[in-house]
């Protein structure tokens, strides 16, 4: 009787090891919770003072604080670490708010990162400066871009800012119009590029925006959302004359402003405010493509239109998002003036140091070298910088081609159609059509 019971209990711990074995690995938000954060806020508890001062991260008191706190002279304390404000746990790790001492900043903090991140056995420490003398230390307890979970529950976003991948803290990569109105997403073949682009376009399906395809690979990957899409160009000549229509648009807009005195589209009244756009380009270096001298001409009419577009747009409400494998000076005259302009730079893996310098060195130098550490097998990580000089590992959840397509079947009635696009308005077959079929359009004629 007495085995009988040794047995089961042996058994039951054996299931409940590898239970727990099991969920490190399939499923580690839920490992994490269980065992990694009682672990590691006890670690953190118990080890804090300690860490910090073989961290460095101690500063001695003034004397004044000294003699008022502890009635000794300053000599004979010892140096104080940054105050802990609060400890929140989370799915993926654990925060940290420090207020910091005089004579801490929190670049010292940042610099010490890796041997915090090792003394509390963490996944990764990142350090946020959240105001002036107090920052968040954001620690994940596992991978969180192994594979992308996004959280079920998002904060309110603004009127333009839809969530598309996870940082490697574990917080939400938004993409921020109104803040960073256009972008440059860069990589090679097979590096996510696509599946980037998938997640911006059903996170933006599902917001009251006009949505602008202009994918001169024939359309390929685009021509599946067209049912979400309120214009669609499949050739550099209907690109060209729907970038025409897009500038006088502008301009149209700008008239509109002025005849409410406002500078901003968000500005205007609820009634009288035209649909904000987001112009979507698929792979750039079809577009500016260039096989006889007259289309020369073509392609710097196209590069200065998107140079204007980029330089004024934002105020009216159109904003860019340009996707590529390179861009720099082959793509003709005045392309690194639009690059200049595309202040949001996504980069995934790139083949060479000198793309990842297209897309990175002018905003974020320091950057660079996590650009060309992605490994080939992780598709979908990038290196999202802004005009800031920050920087972020972020990574897509993947996303397939067909759930993409229902989201926008989905939303279709949220398709705007503004006069000005009703020539390059996609024609939706009325049929249904498998999600893996080729087309979702009825392609107009090409006028070449
Ligand atoms: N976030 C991700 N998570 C997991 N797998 C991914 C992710 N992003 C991309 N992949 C996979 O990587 C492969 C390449 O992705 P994708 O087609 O997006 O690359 P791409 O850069 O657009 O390539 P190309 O330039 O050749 O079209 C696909 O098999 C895709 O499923």
């Amino acid at each position: 009787m007495s085995d009988l019971v040794t047995l089961t209990e042996v058994a039951s711990v054996a299931a409940g090891a590898g239970g727990l074995g099991y969920a490190k690995v399939r499923a580690p938000r839920v490992y994490w919770s269980l065992v990694g954060l009682p672990i590691t806020w006890g670690r953190f508890s118990l080890t804090y003072r300690s860490t910090m001062e073989v961290c460095g991260l101690t500063v001695q008191p003034s004397g004044l604080r000294a003699f008022v706190t502890r009635n000794m002279a300053r000599r004979e304390v010892r140096p104080v670490p940054a105050k802990v404000r609060r400890v929140s746990p989370t799915s993926t790790g654990l925060r940290v708010s420090l207020r910091l001492p005089a004579g801490l900043e929190p670049a010292d903090v940042a610099a010490a990162s890796e041997r915090l991140r090792h003394a509390w056995g963490v996944r990764s420490v990142t350090v946020v400066e959240a105001r002036p003398g107090v920052v968040e230390l954001r620690m994940t307890g596992y991978d969180v871009l192994a594979r992308v979970k996004m959280p079920r529950r998002l904060r309110k976003p603004g009127p333009m800012v839809v969530p598309v991948a996870l940082r490697e803290d574990g917080t939400v990569f938004t993409r921020d119009y109104r803040k960073v109105p256009h972008s440059l997403t860069l990589g090679a073949n097979q590096s996510g590029k696509s599946v980037y682009q998938r997640n911006l376009i059903a996170a933006l399906a599902r917001i009251p925006v006009g949505l602008i395809g202009i994918d001169c690979k024939r359309g390929v990957e685009q021509t599946r959302y067209a049912p979400r899409l309120s214009a669609l160009a499949t050739t550099p000549q209907i690109a060209s004359e729907l970038l025409d229509a897009l500038v006088s648009e502008m301009e149209d807009r700008f008239d509109l402003l002025s005849e409410h005195g406002v500078s901003d589209l968000w500005e205007l009244p609820d009634a009288v405010r035209p649909v904000p756009l987001v112009v979507l380009i698929d792979e750039v270096a079809e577009l500016f493509l260039v096989s006889a001298k007259k289309d020369e001409e073509r392609r710097d009419r196209m590069v200065q239109h998107l140079v204007r577009l980029a330089q004024m747009a934002r105020a009216v409400g159109i904003y860019l998002e340009v996707c590529g494998q390179r861009f720099g000076s082959e793509l003709g005259k005045g392309a690194t003036m639009l690059r200049a302009q595309l202040t949001g730079r996504i980069v995934h893996r790139v083949n060479d140091l000198q793309t990842a310098e297209m897309g990175l060195k002018d905003i974020a130098p320091d950057a660079l070298h996590a650009v060309t550490t992605i490994p080939p097998d992780r598709p979908g990580v990038a290196v999202a910088g802004d005009t800031s000089g920050g920087w972020s590992r972020i990574r897509t959840p993947h996303k397939s081609t067909a759930e993409v397509v229902a989201v926008c079947r989905e939303f279709a009635h949220l398709t705007a159609e503004p006069a000005f696009l009703a020539p390059f308005r996609p024609a939706v077959r009325s049929e249904v059509i498998p999600d893996d079929a080729p087309s979702l359009v009825v392609p107009r004629p090409v006028t070449e």
